[in-house]
């Protein structure tokens, strides 16, 4: 995993840290929720990811000697300094399982710690989880209307900087079958591979003679490009005459290449043209600026495309660049704290919490999250956050924990999960998930309530804050 150090974050959380630890602030103790306001692609859901990579890294989070080095130039003091040199994080953290679905405004994690170190650790818990669940998000949509095709992520070239290693990471989690990203391959055990570059056979005086020496040194996992001199006149007849040679050595061809023009007409044309000439198992791949309406459309339009190769609107999490997760004091002390806005929507909710999804007898989810102090486990009834008067009978449901304590005084609980068994994850919980929430235009949503309980006691310090 790339080298995270205790550095990795803005400014004003080493200044803020700096004057609780001049103002014998010490051991001030904070409660903080990860939250997010809104879902990314206008969908019914999000696939919450990047809590591995998360906790590995608070595991052995320190600031380096460099980074003290550094810091010595900027104005801290000395003692400051010091402790920054001997800092760990020893926190707790209560977590939504990697891959679990997601929503808005509910907390999806949360911190209990020093302040200085809930302050420290901020930047990098926003910049890892929500770039990671907007990721995994992006490719569920993209798993959602792709079936069993397969899906490989092309995208470390396009993204935004170094962000593509995670985005490589995530796209397993939403659905994503394997990457062309070889440090994310060998860091996170994904399935790597690949086919070939437009500019490897312009290298050659002639196509066919590129893809001969392609196939010579990769037999097993041979796909040809097919579309840089001319798709069905020259690279079908060049690729199937390429197979064929290859079966008289014992060889199978795997694949074509289709990157431009007409998608589902060339992959029906190609699949013809392989079919006919005995090349039934070699399997299409099609890619250029693919994201879920394209292959949604391709396949409606019965495209015989077996693989599809998405980079730049997997990576970026195109149309939307960020998830708007957010990091939000809720106790400090062991005193509830509240932040106040115009907007309803925006007031925080106190205390440690706990957030139940609810499903009725026979197991299905009903659509809905009832979010607790932590210390109730049992609840009648949920009332709408934002409108007071607005409230729900939810006695007889199921109601299911979702936030498990993943971190206890800076060590882990459990044993890191693989990817696969993440990404496993996200695939049975998405497949719980009426279809209704699903869908891309207009999908349900899903609800969230507060126990009695909490909606007093936001309402106490409410009146205590009010001017
Ligand atoms: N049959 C199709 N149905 C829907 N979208 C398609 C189809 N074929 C291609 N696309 C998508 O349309 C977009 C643009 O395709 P277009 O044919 O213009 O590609 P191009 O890069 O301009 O091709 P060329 O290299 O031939 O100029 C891409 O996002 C592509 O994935
Ligand atoms: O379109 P995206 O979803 O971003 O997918 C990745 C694109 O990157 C490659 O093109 P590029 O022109 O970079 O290289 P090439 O010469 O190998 O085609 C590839 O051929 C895809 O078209
Ligand atoms: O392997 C490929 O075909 C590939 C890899 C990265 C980007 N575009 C294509």
């Amino acid at each position: 995993m790339l080298n995270i150090t205790a550095t990795y974050t803005d400014q004003y959380q080493l200044a803020m840290a700096q004057v609780y630890f001049q103002n014998g602030q010490r051991e001030t103790t904070a409660v903080f929720d990860y939250f997010f306001r809104k879902l990314p692609f206008r969908n019914g859901y999000a696939i919450f990811a990047g809590l591995e990579n998360l906790l590995e890294i608070l595991e052995d989070l320190r600031f380096s000697d460099s980074d003290i080095d550094f810091l010595k130039k900027q104005e801290f003091s000395e003692e400051f300094i010091e402790y920054l040199r001997n800092f760990k994080f020893r926190g707790t953290i209560y977590s939504a399982k990697e891959g679990d679905l997601v929503f808005p405004t509910r907390p999806v994690l949360q911190v209990e710690a020093t302040m200085i170190e809930a302050q420290i650790i901020e930047t990098m818990l926003l910049n890892i989880l929500n770039f990671q669940t907007l990721i995994a998000t992006k490719a569920s949509r993209m798993r959602l209307v792709a079936g069993d095709r397969t899906l490989l992520d092309f995208g470390l070239r396009r993204s935004q900087g170094a962000g593509g290693y995670y985005a490589s990471r995530a796209a397993i989690i939403g659905g994503f079958n394997g990457t062309s990203n070889v440090i994310a391959g060998k860091d996170f055990e994904i399935p790597v591979s690949g086919t070939m570059a437009h500019s490897f056979i312009q290298s050659y005086d002639d196509e066919l003679t590129a893809f001969r020496a392609f196939a010579k040194g990769r037999p097993h996992d041979c796909v040809l490009l097919v579309d840089t001199y001319d798709t069905l006149k020259s690279g079908l007849p060049h690729a199937i005459k390429v197979g064929k040679e290859m079966e008289q050595k014992g060889e199978k061809l795997a694949g074509i290449r289709l990157d431009s023009g007409d998608l589902a007409y060339l992959a029906k044309e190609s699949r013809k043209m392989l079919d006919n000439a005995g090349l039934e198992y070699v399997k299409i791949a099609a890619s250029n600026q693919l994201d879920e309406f394209v292959i949604k459309s391709l396949l409606e339009q019965q495209a015989p495309i077996d693989v599809f190769g998405v980079g730049t609107n997997l990576v970026t999490g195109s149309p939307d660049g960020a998830l708007d997760g957010v990091y939000k004091l809720a106790e400090s002390n062991g005193k509830p704290r509240l932040k106040i806005s115009e907007n309803l929507s925006k007031v925080t909710i106190p205390h440690k919490k706990q957030v139940y999804r609810l499903s009725d007898s026979e197991g299905h989810l009903v659509g809905a999250d009832a979010m607790t102090m932590r210390s109730e486990t049992r609840i009648d009834r949920m009332h709408d956050p934002m409108e007071s008067l607005k409230s729900l009978a939810v006695e007889g449901c199921k109601m299911e924990a979702l936030l498990h304590p993943v971190m206890i005084d800076g060590k882990r609980t459990e044993k890191p999960r693989s990817l696969e068994e993440i990404s496993q994850y996200a695939k049975e919980r998405l497949g719980t998930l009426p279809a209704e929430y699903k869908r891309f235009f207009n999908p349900h949503i899903y609800k969230v309530g507060i126990s009695s309980k909490l909606k007093e006691e936001r309402e106490n310090l409410l009146n205590k804050y009010k001017i």
